[in-house]
């Protein structure tokens, strides 16, 4: 008699392993290495910035009192006592009628507190002296980018846990982070089991197929921001699956197995995870794809049962890795992102669990809409090249019409989301 699996829901599955989620340790990278990376403590500033006042543009600088009666009938000219570029500071002290020569970027000499752009000047030259004449008055500060106005000393700038963008690096590159602290990657065990599985180089021979698997699970690791371990791809043979899963476990922090989950004759992760005493947390979900998703704990340590079915190991991977990665990383969004998007093809399949459709997203004329990509089974695998979201349909429906407003999980985004997707029926 075949085991009756008991499902749970997709909710209440994410909060199991999460009761087992685990936080990494720093680790420094050089900054350059950074990007993509989370970030393990708070970047603050520890200078204003700018650290002084500087000019925003090619111009002079001058004392804003003395223009005070510049007009088109009778410009004010001022003599031009010395010329910085970025990078330079002027010794000079401004004195009545002087002008500086500057450039963007460059500090504001002593006495100057107003800039003039370059093209709103005329420019002579005399007993070889040069002189500067405007024809409109300016305004103490006119034109100064001042000290702290982009940060003041002292601001949290970015949190602990934060993904690191390009604007990131910008800004650990402008505090000084020569190195980065990071958060070191967790190190995730993949292992394929299957007797039809050829290694991508084989050729293709009656039964067999191509091991696809473990490839996309590496690329969803990474994408999470974990490092994969790939232990290579095992035959349907319950001691040899025993024995790799044990010595894995031991090298890793999470293990995913792909395969051999369900209630088949050669599905071995049920035995298994009696075998090694692992406390299993789960054993169906209330979803499709992925109801056969497993995981099991082993003295704290998660390994996740993912099916063998390509969309079905996909969205397993994406519900219930990604979080625990996330986590791991200190970040404070593990879940996938959620939006509200209206549905562009009919999806009139009744189903009592809650589906999670391979789907695209496209934005035109200021409207969000999805569709369903390719054939939406779980044994297909040409669907997950086009997908870039699920499109989540509660069970318990006869179906869902074009129109539709419908809940749609952002896979490829890195922004993430604090609570993870919830039963709207609950
Ligand atoms: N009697 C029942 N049969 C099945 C049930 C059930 O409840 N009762 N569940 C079905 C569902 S749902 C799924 S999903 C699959 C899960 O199967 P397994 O996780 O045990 O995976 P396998 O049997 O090993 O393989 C399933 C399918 O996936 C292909 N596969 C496996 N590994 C890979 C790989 N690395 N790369 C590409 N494709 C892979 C494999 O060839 C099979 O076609 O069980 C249903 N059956
Ligand atoms: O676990 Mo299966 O993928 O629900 O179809
Ligand atoms: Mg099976």
């Amino acid at each position: 008699m075949v085991e009756k699996r008991k499902p749970i829901a997709v909710k209440d599955a994410i909060e199991k392993v999460l009761g087992f989620s685990r936080v990494g340790q720093i680790e420094h990278v050089a900054l350059q290495e950074s990007y993509g990376r989370f970030l393990a403590v708070d970047l603050v500033a520890d200078h204003a910035v700018p650290p002084f006042d500087r000019s925003p543009y090619d111009g002079f600088a001058i004392r804003s009192i003395d223009t005070i009666s510049a007009s088109a009938d009778l410009p004010v000219e001022f003599e031009v006592i010395d010329e910085i570029g970025a990078g330079y500071v002027s010794d000079h002290l401004l004195g009545e009628r002087q002008a500086i020569r500057i450039m963007t970027g460059a500090q504001i000499p002593n006495g100057c507190d107003a800039v003039v752009m370059l093209e709103l000047t005329k420019v002579s030259k005399r007993n070889d002296k040069v002189f500067m004449s405007i024809k409109r008055p300016f305004k103490k500060g006119d034109n100064i980018s001042f000290a702290g106005e982009d940060t003041l000393k002292g601001s949290t700038l970015v949190k602990k846990g934060a993904y690191i963008t390009p604007g990131i690096v910008a800004l650990l590159a402008t505090f000084g982070y020569d190195t980065v602290p990071v958060v070191y990657k967790p190190r995730i065990g993949i292992i394929a089991t299957g007797s039809e599985l050829l290694d991508v180089r084989e050729t293709l021979v009656p039964g067999k197929i191509r091991n696809s698997n473990s490839f996309m699970i590496e690329a969803q690791c990474r994408r999470g921001g974990a490092k994969p371990i790939y232990f290579g791809k095992l035959m349907d043979n319950l001691d040899e699956c025993f024995l790799a899963v044990q010595n894995a476990l031991r090298s890793v922090d999470f293990l995913i197995t792909t395969g051999g989950v369900s209630v088949g004759d050669y599905d071995y992760l049920p035995e298994i995870y009696k075998r090694l005493g692992a406390n299993v947390l789960f054993n169906k979900v209330a979803m499709r794809p992925g109801s056969v998703t497993t995981v099991a704990e082993v003295n704290g340590k998660l390994l996740f049962g993912l099916s063998g079915n390509p969309s079905a190991c996909y969205v397993g991977f994406e519900l219930f890795v990604r979080p625990i990665v996330r986590t791991f990383l200190h970040n404070e969004r593990p879940h996938l992102q959620k939006i509200k998007a209206v549905l562009g093809k009919d999806f009139l399949k009744p189903n009592p669990f809650t589906r999670f459709v391979r789907g695209q997203l496209t934005f035109s004329d200021g409207k969000i809409s999805v569709s369903p990509v390719g054939l939406d089974k779980s044994n297909v695998v040409t669907s997950l090249a086009d997908a870039n979201v699920f499109i989540v349909l509660p069970g318990g429906s006869r179906g869902y019409q074009m129109g539709d407003m419908v809940d749609v999980l952002l896979i490829e985004d890195q922004t993430g989301s604090e609570t993870s997707w919830a039963e709207s029926f609950k």
